[in-house]
Formats: C-alpha cells, sequence, structure tokens
C-alpha cells in the first residue's frame, strides 16, 4: 500500500507518501491559502497511491480535498478514526484533529507518558498518558501570530523575522521584540510543561514539531526530542490501521 497522507492545517499544507513502515522522503508543502484543484493537481502531477489519509483542521479545504480524492479510497482524520489509542475527553468532536494525529504518533514513535507541543499556527500541546490515553491538552498562540498581530496593532512595531536574539536589553525595536518573542515564548512553554508534568504526576517524554520547533527547542532542556515529521508520522499510523 502506497498511501497519501496529508497534514491540512491553517498556515502550511504538507504531503508525504507513506507505507505500512515509514513515510517517504517526497514531501510537498502547499500555503494552505493556496490549495486548490490546480495546485493538488501540480503537487501530484505523476504520483500513483492507493489510499489518501487526510487530517484537516481547516473545514473548507477538507472539502474540497474530499471533492478532489472522491476516485479514491479516502478517509479523513476523526476522533472516531482507528487511532490506537484511546480518548479521555468529554467532547472528542472538539478535538483538532492535527492534535489527535500528534498524540498517535508520540505514543507509537515515544516513551510515554508524553507531551507533544505542536509550534504551528497555534501552539498546542498535548498529553498521552502510559496507557495510549489521550488526556487533552493546551492551545496557546503560535510564536508567528503573536508577533503578527502585535505589528498589526500597533503603529510603530515592525513585522519581525523570527529568529535567535543576540541578547535580552534590545537596542533597537527590532532587537526588543526578537527577545521579548523567542526569550517570552520559551518562558510560556516552560510553565505548561510544568503545569501538565504536574498534573500528570510524572517527567513526561516532551517532543516538539511544527514550524517553530526548532528555534524554540533549542535552549529548552525541558523538550527532549524535535520531531518535524511527527505530525505525518500520525497519520501514517492511522492510515495503516484505516485501510
Ligand atoms: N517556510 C515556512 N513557511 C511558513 N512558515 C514557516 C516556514 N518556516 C518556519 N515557519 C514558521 O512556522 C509557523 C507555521 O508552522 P506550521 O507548522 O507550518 O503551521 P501549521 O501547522 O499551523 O500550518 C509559522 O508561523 C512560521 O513562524
Ligand atoms: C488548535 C488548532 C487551531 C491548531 O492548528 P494549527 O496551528 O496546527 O494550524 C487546531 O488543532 C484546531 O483548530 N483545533 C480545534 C479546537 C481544539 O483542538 O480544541
Ligand atoms: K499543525
Amino acid at each position: 500500500m502506497r498511501y497519501l497522507l496529508i497534514d491540512n492545517s491553517n498556515t502550511r499544507t504538507k504531503l508525504s507518501f507513506g507505507s505500512r513502515d515509514s513515510i517517504e522522503s517526497w514531501h510537498e508543502v502547499i500555503p494552505t491559502v493556496e490549495l486548490s484543484e490546480q495546485r493538488l493537481n501540480q503537487a501530484l502531477n505523476g504520483q500513483l497511491y492507493d489510499a489518501v489519509m487526510l487530517c484537516s483542521v481547516v473545514p473548507q479545504k477538507a472539502e474540497l480535498m474530499e471533492r478532489y480524492f472522491s476516485q479514491s479510497p479516502f478517509h479523513n482524520l476523526c476522533h472516531t478514526s482507528k487511532l490506537g489509542i484511546a480518548i479521555n475527553y468529554p467532547h472528542p468532536q472538539q478535538i483538532g484533529a492535527d492534535r489527535l494525529a500528534n498524540a498517535v504518533g508520540v505514543n507509537a514513535l515515544y516513551q510515554t507518558p508524553a507531551i507533544v507541543i505542536d509550534f504551528g499556527t497555534a501552539v498546542t500541546f498535548d498529553a498521552v498518558g502510559a496507557d495510549a490515553t489521550y488526556l487533552g491538552g493546551v492551545i496557546a498562540p503560535g510564536l508567528a501570530s503573536m508577533t503578527q498581530n502585535l505589528a498589526k496593532r500597533t503603529a510603530l512595531l515592525p513585522q519581525i523575522e523570527l529568529s535567535e536574539p543576540k541578547h535580552a536589553i534590545g537596542k533597537s525595536t527590532t532587537e526588543a521584540m526578537l527577545a521579548g518573542a523567542v526569550y517570552g515564548y520559551r518562558g510560556l512553554i516552560k510553565e505548561i510543561i510544568s503545569k501538565l508534568s504536574d498534573e500528570m504526576q510524572c517527567t513526561p517524554t516532551v517532543v516538539a514539531t511544527g514550524g517553530d520547533a526548532a528555534l524554540i527547542a533549542k535552549g529548552l532542556p525541558e523538550i527532549n526530542h524535535v520531531s518535524p515529521t511527527l505530525t505525518l508520522e500520525g497519520i501514517r499510523i492511522a492510515a495503516t490501521l484505516q485501510f
């Protein structure tokens, strides 16, 4: 079986192929706002696959893809999918599909209990117990969302490009904003990991994924692993259970 795996998140849509055992190195990234029939045609030109596993948190784009892949075996990952984990959550239909995929990925590939942090448009924290149970988590603004909003709502603050600050005492507007964003964000992450670990009554494995994972994890010893493909791995594992 060759699976087409799609992570349709708010900023970027990542496409990959996978098998029962692993994901392939072929990889395509489409900005989610640009996702269309035409972009899918371009990306998938000449590719053969047996089934499509979609993980979407953008309903309008999910509908587009459901139509686009109507001739293929197709599944849209949700809380009722075969995931190989239990879900301890009062209204599981609320949980973002990417958060479920992250929980599936971390449960299969790392030691549990675990926390998976996805540094995307939003930053999400999801806790998985030692018994392969999804427990819930935290949603906070993503790093870029936070800094972009600051620039949008002020007259004098510019849009900044995120990178490691040189020092905390900023000597320019940009330096001051960078320190606020990166150091401030690391503080937010640390505090949330600490609170979650207290409630989980353990020292969980902490795995980071998503666009800003590498920048923020650098200098945060609380994060044990950075796994850029964790969401796709979770989608692949769900595909192996579905098809
Ligand atoms: N090439 C890139 N394109 C867009 N965002 C990027 C890129 N590289 C790093 N980023 C950062 O990653 C964040 C988006 O992460 P991503 O995991 O793609 O989000 P989502 O899963 O919500 O689509 C952006 O906010 C940005 O700060
Ligand atoms: C929290 C999210 C916006 C994260 O999306 P992302 O940043 O990966 O694009 C997404 O998982 C979502 O829309 N969730 C639904 C609400 C919930 O999980 O409770
Ligand atoms: K995501």
